[in-house]
Parts: structure tokens; sequence; C-alpha cells
């Protein structure tokens, strides 16, 4: 099945749009986890427990994961995740030549959907877009505060780079595979982007612990047809700490998820 007919369907299955990320920084898993041979997939274990019931899909940064212990734990993590049938959304934001990127798309075998950075053009991403069953949302108007740096910059043209961002994206999605992501903290870029592509779902992080607008994130990221992701990552996995932090985990997704369900 193709990747947003999935997230669609599992948006209506559990009422929730939210992408539970899984950026489990080493320093931060509890104690009583820290002994265990996989730290971060025992805390994921718990989080994915804790939590799956208000995941349209989990977000795995890969940059938590760039060790022997964290391609395991992240293998892991991505198995039990499906066998609670949630889609796995990979956050790589990966691209490069046509040769190298071909070997980064192999990492889309394992996941549902994975997020890529468009700055090399389109022969970066065509192994991505090719595989027609699986998501792939592009970088366009990132969260961060230098997300302004280059993607505001005003082409020739008279528009801003992330608005022609958006614009070859949706020539690019000639298989209805491609999203776009678009930082709750940018409500207005959010707005402009949401008219302007009106056929392609985003992914917005930021809400959370980058105090983003989720109201913005929720009018705006989801398409006509209710599909999109609303993410948040430490507001979710690290709301709670010590023995509990499994349940705090689940009443913040819940929170997250009612929050986001009163503008949908
Ligand atoms: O691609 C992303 O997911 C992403 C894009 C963006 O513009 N801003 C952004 O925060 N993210 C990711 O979304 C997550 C946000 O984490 P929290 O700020 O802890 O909710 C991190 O994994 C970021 O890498």
């Amino acid at each position: 099945m193709a990747f947003f007919d999935r997230l669609a369907d599992r948006i209506a299955e559990i009422d929730s749009v939210v992408s539970v990320g899984l950026d489990t920084d080493t320093r931060r898993i509890p104690a009583h986890l820290q002994e265990k041979d996989l730290p971060q997939w025992a805390f994921n274990r718990r989080i994915i427990d804790a939590t799956h019931e208000y995941a349209a899909c989990y977000k795995p940064n890969a940059a938590f994961y760039e060790s022997a212990d964290g391609w395991r734990s992240l293998r892991e993590t991505i198995a039990y995740a499906h066998g609670k049938d949630v889609p796995v959304l990979l956050d790589a934001k990966r691209a490069d030549i046509g040769n190298t990127t071909r070997q980064y798309a192999k990492a889309l075998a394992e996941v549902d959907a994975i997020t890529v950075n468009p700055y090399m053009g389109r022969d970066s991403l065509q192994p991505f877009l090719d595989r027609d069953a699986k998501g792939v949302f592009i970088l366009c108007r990132t969260s961060n505060p230098g997300g302004s740096d280059l993607q505001d910059l005003t082409l020739e043209s008279g528009e801003p780079v992330y608005k022609r961002v958006a614009a070859l994206a949706d020539l690019w999605n000639t298989h209805k595979n491609v999203g776009l992501v678009v930082g709750a903290t940018a409500p207005e870029e959010l707005e402009e982007l949401r008219a302007e592509v009106p056929d392609l779902p985003f992914l917005v992080p930021g809400v959370g612990a980058q105090g983003g607008d989720a109201e913005a994130a929720v009018a705006h990221g989801l398409r006509a047809d209710g599909v999109g992701l609303v993410n948040s990552s430490r507001g979710i996995i690290f709301a709670g700490e010590g023995k509990g932090f499994d349940r705090a985990a689940g009443r913040s997704a819940r929170r997250l998820r009612d929050r986001l369900n009163q503008f949908r």
C-alpha cells in the first residue's frame, strides 16, 4: 500500500496526527535502563508501549543512532513499531550524488518513509522518489532559527527559495509519494505553502520543545483530506524522568493528540 494511503488509514483508525519523535539521547535515558544491553532499545520499547495508541507514526531521528549499538537499537525499534502496526518515518535528511544516494535509499527497505534534503537537486533524490510505496518528505522551510538564512532568500523571480522548493517537490511528485517538512515555528510560511501546494502532505515539527504554533500546524499542515503529521520528540519522550518516564510520555502524547484534535 502507498505510504500516504497507509498514513490516512492510521490517522482515521486512531484519530490522531501525532508523530512521536524518537530522538533517544542516551544521556537522558533513566538510570534504571542504563545497565541494559541496549539502553536505547529498552527505552524505545517502553515509549512505544506507552504511546502507540496516539502515534500516527514514529519518527526516529537517525542522528541519535549513529553507533553500532545505536543501529541495533534502531532496527529493533522499527520492528517493534511495525509489530504495533505503526508506520515508521526515518528522519535522516539524506541526499547525495546518484551513486551515493542509491545506497542511502536502501534504508527505505526497512522503513515506510524518510526525510531528505533538496539542496543537491532532483538526481540526488531520485532513488528515494522512485520507491513509489514509500513516503519522501523534502525539507522545505525548517523550524530552526537559521532556517531563514538560505530558505528565505528571494530569487530573481521574486519568490523565496522555500517556495521554489515546494514547487519542485510538487513537480517531482509523479508517484504521489512526496511530502514537505515545514516547521511549526514558521506559521506564515506554513499558510502560504499550503495554498501553494494543496496536494502535498506536510510533516510539521517544532511544536513542544521548540515552542511552535500547534494551531497553525494543524490548520495548514494537513491536506484537505486530513493527511499530515505534527511531530513532537523531546516534549513526549522526555516528559518525565525516572521509573515513571513511560507513563509520563503516554500522558504527553495523549495531551498533544487532544490539543491538535481541537483544531482538526
Ligand atoms: O525533519 C525534521 O523532522 C525536522 C525538520 C525541522 O525543520 N525541524 C525539526 O525540528 N526537525 C526534527 O524534528 C524533531 C524535533 O524535536 P523536538 O524539538 O524535540 O520536538 C527533531 O528530530 C528534528 O531533527
